[in-house]
């Protein structure tokens, strides 16, 4: 028996049933990273995400080589490609651990085509604390509301325990024709904008689990402050789940061996597991309004000069062209910082969430097809369990309350201090409020 194993948002050998499973195979097992830009209704990685892939994949490969397992890299559509190498490696089984956005209805064809030809083709569980058709409300539907569907996570469930990497794996004996990584040009070489991500991130499974390591050890007794953007007491997780480097199951055990209070942490993974479960239910989240009755909401649509000043942080509001500046400088942002320059682009400027989700797909190193429209969604009033319209934050207040001595705007912007503001919040305030009452009366 041969196996192929095709990789996807798992790229580590820990905690991955897929490859596990390949490791009953004494014949030959090929490991393959399918690059596909072409596949319909897959959303083209951002720029920030390529570069993060890129560093990723060379990770894998050499903790694979370890192994004594190539990893064999392709490029093009996973319909023709999949079956193609399966071919050349002469596989009879074709193992992977399962997505759960818009690609998924990608591997439930091949699946067919694949047994079809009498390969036999195995999914495992993937990116999720829990399986999504497992948490269901007791009439069988998804839950929509945040706190009764981590509740029911929660309270009877527990999420697996976590694999080990494989000990051995047998490579086939044939060559299998693989690309070069390089080729594909991820990241960028002129101008190479990445040197602030690249000083900032180490990307791979070993530098997922340090990163685990060094939060539990420090910053998890201080999370109860992660609302303030200078302090650092988030886990910086994101990107290496996003990636799959390191697995939520993983993390979860390995937070509870701490002890300690640990549950605000945890639910914080159980926001993650919302917004992916809800992309499964409803998906996908980046073009529709997940409550309809925003469909005819006045949001512009025009990337204006107001646009302009907020990606590029020059609105003079401080606070978020400071998270402005830190997401274009290292491809990261601070949660709450995320919050207030989503709603000041949403509510303030009065444009539309799909085009503050389009910049942050682009520059964030964590982007994720569910976790980022779910929250502009979430910000802008329209998405599942949303925060009220009606609540706008106001953006000077906010640096008050959570940026009180300015370091965080010291750091990233502190030339904002001395900008005027683009917009007259009081008055773009009574406008949203306007436009709202009228979509609901
Ligand atoms: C407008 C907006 C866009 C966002 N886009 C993304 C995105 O593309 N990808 C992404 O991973 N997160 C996104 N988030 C959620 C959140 O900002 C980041 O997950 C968090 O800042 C990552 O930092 P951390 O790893 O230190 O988080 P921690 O506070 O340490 O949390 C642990 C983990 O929980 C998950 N998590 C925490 N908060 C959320 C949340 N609100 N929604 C979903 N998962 C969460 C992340 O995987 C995170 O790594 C977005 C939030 C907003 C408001």
């Amino acid at each position: 028996m041969t196996t192929l194993v095709w990789l996807r948002d798992d790229l580590r050998l820990s905690d991955n049933a897929a490859l596990s499973a390949a490791t009953d195979d004494a014949d030959g097992v090929v490991v393959l990273y399918l690059l596909d830009e072409v596949s319909e209704h897959l959303r083209p990685l951002g720029g920030a995400a390529k570069w993060w892939l890129h560093q990723s994949l060379r990770a894998l490969e050499h903790s694979l080589g370890q192994l004594g397992m190539p990893l064999v890299l392709r490029r093009g559509a996973a319909e023709e490609v999949i079956p193609a190498v399966a071919r050349e490696c002469g596989a009879d089984r074709v193992l992977w651990n399962r997505r759960y956005g818009a690609a998924r209805d990608h591997d439930a064809k091949l699946k067919t085509a694949l047994r079809q030809s009498d390969v036999v083709v195995r999914s495992y569980p993937g990116d999720l604390l829990f399986e999504p058709w497992t948490i269901a409300t007791q009439t069988g539907t998804p839950y929509q509301v945040y706190s009764a569907f981590w509740r029911a996570c929660t309270s009877g469930h527990t999420p697996a325990d976590p694999l080990p990497a494989p000990k051995q794996l047998t490579s086939v004996q044939r060559d299998i024709k693989s690309e070069s990584l390089d080729s594909w040009l991820l990241t960028p070489a002129n101008p190479d904008w990445a040197a602030g991500i690249a000083s900032r991130w180490e990307p791979g499974e070993s530098a997922a689990h340090r990163t685990l390591d060094e939060f539990l050890e420090d910053r998890v007794q201080r999370y109860s402050r992660r609302d303030f953007p200078a302090e650092d007491t988030g886990s910086e997780l994101s990107p290496h789940l996003r990636w799959g480097e390191i697995s939520p199951r993983q993390v979860w055990h390995r937070t509870l061996l701490t002890g300690g209070d640990v549950g605000m942490f945890l639910s914080e993974l159980g926001w993650r597991e919302f917004a992916k479960h809800t992309a499964f239910h409803f998906g996908p989240l980046e073009q529709r309004n997940l409550n309809a009755r925003f469909d005819t909401f006045p949001w512009l649509f025009e990337r204006d000069a107001g646009f302009d000043a907020w990606k590029f942080g020059r609105t003079g509001f401080g606070i978020v062209d400071a998270g402005m500046q830190e997401l274009w400088q290292t491809g990261f942002m601070h949660n709450r910082v995320r919050m207030i320059a989503a709603s000041l682009l949403t509510k303030n400027l009065g444009l539309d969430w799909r085009i503050g989700e389009a910049w942050f797909w682009d520059t964030l190193v964590d982007a994720d097809e569910a976790s980022n429209p779910f929250n502009w969604q979430w910000v802008a009033g329209c998405g599942a369990d949303a925060a009220p319209y009606f609540r706008i934050f106001n953006p000077d207040l906010q640096q008050k309350k959570f940026d009180p001595d300015g370091a965080y705007v010291s750091k990233w912007a502190p030339y904002s201090m001395t900008l005027p503001q683009i917009i007259d919040l009081k008055a773009t305030r009574a406008d949203a409020l306007q436009a709202y009452h009228a979509l609901v009366r």
